[in-house]
């Protein structure tokens, strides 16, 4: 077949806020009553009278990579530059507000396909330029910083113009995909043939196939369909020595399985340049449906129960009794004071022979172990609203309200430790007026991630505010036995904590791969590797 691309694009993102300008409202007067009973308002605009800082490359350079992409594709521009200096995070959106633009890279480049990828890569290599692959520019961990320390600036490698379905292979279920295609448009080019991905993070709208698979992305239907990595049957990468093709076949024993080296490499191995993924039928049905749990511990234990009994359904997500009473709940069928309870979100997809199946055989567990059916409203609230959270939080962030989130993951038998740790961490370091709030939405038949969500007075220095918590939660979190991450990666914020994690054995095998495939040291130097 020849490459498809998408009808529709996703609108460019704000530097300074999330998503979509069209859908980004502020909070409506109600709502902003009910907050400033919690949280001090105080209005928190962000700065606009900002400039980037001059690029650091000389012009020869940049004619060098003008006679590679063509000149339209070195872009100079502040506003472009802006709008690729870091990611997501809150700290990378406070940083933006502030007019703080000390990571802006020194140019932005935009390769048409993977032999371009592979000659800027050749140039950089020869000038010492760092190259930041740039996908979606929603990493939250900082995978979009590099430390251009000795050498001569930093380049943007923006994969937007790269967003092909290049071959779908209806027979063996497989398609193959370039990097910079975003989510809704990856899924609207399979939809097309009846096919689907099913990766909803919650930066579906713009994350991208590249940014998924070098960042092991996990989405809100993981249950079902399993994390972004685990979707992945080939890769094309391109390195500063030369191109890597992985996944000839599903599954061999050719040795260590070398796609899992770069899976989750963020950008520090090498440019994805065609990511191959297995696809399914479209479903033909789709049910959301809330259950109700006296605590978090009798939720999580029927999660483990349906895990461990291969019983999981598409979507599977607990709220603690925290973030039900603020995010999900509706009082009035949860309980009321006194009686709270947990919501869990159930959904069901596929055929109306197999949802009906799973959903009959769910349903009987759930009850037999305490749990409440509520209907399919939770359910369907839940799935009208699953994207708009980042939303919110730019009208908190405008009303001088801190929210952030973090995860981690353990086994199911030091849950409950972890639980405890990471919330006493942050609410200690937060004080008492902050809300910690938290939820499992990814399971596995050994254990669980846990997503905490926090809410705060930002006060004069919402960052300042900010970072000792995260520093005290990522302790926490080793001090537990935890992986500090599950699905927002390692980037330049976690990387403290990688060796505790992997050990310096571990640390020494990733040095030395970064050797081989990068010798120069210019690949988001800084990112990841400790
Ligand atoms: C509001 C919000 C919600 C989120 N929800 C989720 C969630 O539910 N699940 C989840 O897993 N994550 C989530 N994230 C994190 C983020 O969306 C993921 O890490 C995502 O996979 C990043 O994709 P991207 O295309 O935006 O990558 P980018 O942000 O552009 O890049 C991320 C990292 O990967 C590197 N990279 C990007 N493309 C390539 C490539 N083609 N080759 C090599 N390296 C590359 C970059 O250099 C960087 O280090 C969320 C983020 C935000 C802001």
């Amino acid at each position: 077949m020849t490459s498809e691309r998408p009808s529709v694009l996703q609108p460019e993102m704000p530097a300074t806020r999330w998503g979509d300008p069209d859908h980004a409202t502020g909070l409506p007067d109600g709502v902003r009553d009910l907050v400033g009973l919690v949280f001090p308002i105080r209005d928190t605009p962000a700065r606009a009278d900002v400039t980037v800082p001059a690029s650091r490359l000389a012009e020869a350079q940049l004619a060098g990579l003008r006679a590679i992409v063509g000149d339209d594709n070195v872009v100079l521009d502040d506003a472009v530059r802006r709008q690729r200096t870091r990611g997501k995070s809150t700290p990378d959106l406070l940083r933006q507000r502030s007019g703080d633009l000390g990571d802006a890279p020194d140019v932005v480049v935009r390769p048409a396909g993977h032999d371009e990828v592979v000659a800027v890569l050749a140039y950089a290599q020869e000038q010492r330029i760092a190259v930041v692959p740039f996908g979606g520019g929603t990493a939250v961990t900082g995978g979009l910083v590099a430390d251009p320390a000795g050498l001569a600036g930093v380049l943007s490698l923006d994969l937007g113009r790269m967003r092909g379905l290049l071959a779908l292979d209806p027979v063996s279920s497989t398609a193959t995909l370039e990097p910079g295609l975003r989510g809704p448009e990856a899924e609207a080019l399979l939809a097309a043939h009846g096919m689907m991905l099913g990766h909803f993070p919650q930066s579906f709208e713009y994350a991208t196939i590249g940014g998924f698979a070098a960042t092991r992305s996990s989405g809100q239907s993981s249950a079902g369909y399993g994390r972004f990595d685990s979707m992945v049957v080939a890769l094309r990468v391109a390195t500063p020595v030369g191109e890597v093709r992985l996944g000839a076949s599903p599954a061999n024993a050719s040795g260590p399985d070398l796609r899992e080296l770069f899976l989750g490499s963020e950008g520090a191995f090498g440019v994805i340049t065609e990511v191959t993924v297995r696809i399914r039928p479209l479903p033909e049905v789709k049910e959301y449906e809330g259950w109700r749990w006296p605590s978090f511990d009798a939720g999580a234990d029927a999660m483990r129960a349906l895990a461990q009994s291969d019983l999981l359904p598409t979507v599977i997500r607990l709220s603690d009794e925290s973030e039900t009473a603020i995010n999900l709940a509706d009082p009035e069928s949860i309980g009321g004071e006194g009686d709270a309870g947990c919501l869990m979100i159930v959904g069901h997809e596929g055929t109306p022979a197999a949802v009906a199946a799973k959903k009959a055989a769910v349903t009987e567990a759930l009850t037999a172990l305490g749990g409440t059916a509520q209907g399919s409203g939770p359910g369907e609230a839940w799935a009208h609203g699953r994207f708009n959270a980042p939303y919110l939080r730019d009208s908190l962030l405008d009303n001088g309200v801190l929210v952030e989130t973090l995860e981690t993951v353990t086994y199911w038998s030091n849950r409950d430790n972890l639980y405890a740790r990471v919330k006493a961490a942050l609410q200690e370091t937060l004080g008492e007026g902050a809300m910690v709030l938290c939820h499992i939405s990814h399971v596995y038949a050994t254990g669980c991630s846990l997503y905490f969500t926090v809410a705060a007075p930002g006060g004069a220095d919402p960052l300042a505010t900010w970072l000792p918590a995260k520093a005290a939660a990522c302790e926490a979190i080793v001090a537990a036995g935890a992986s500090i991450t599950h699905h927002h990666a390692v980037g330049t914020d976690h990387r403290p904590y990688l060796s505790a994690e992997i050990g310096e054995v571990g640390v020494e095998v990733l040095r030395a791969v970064k050797k081989a495939v990068d010798p120069a040291g210019i690949l988001n130097p800084g990112v990841l590797i400790p």
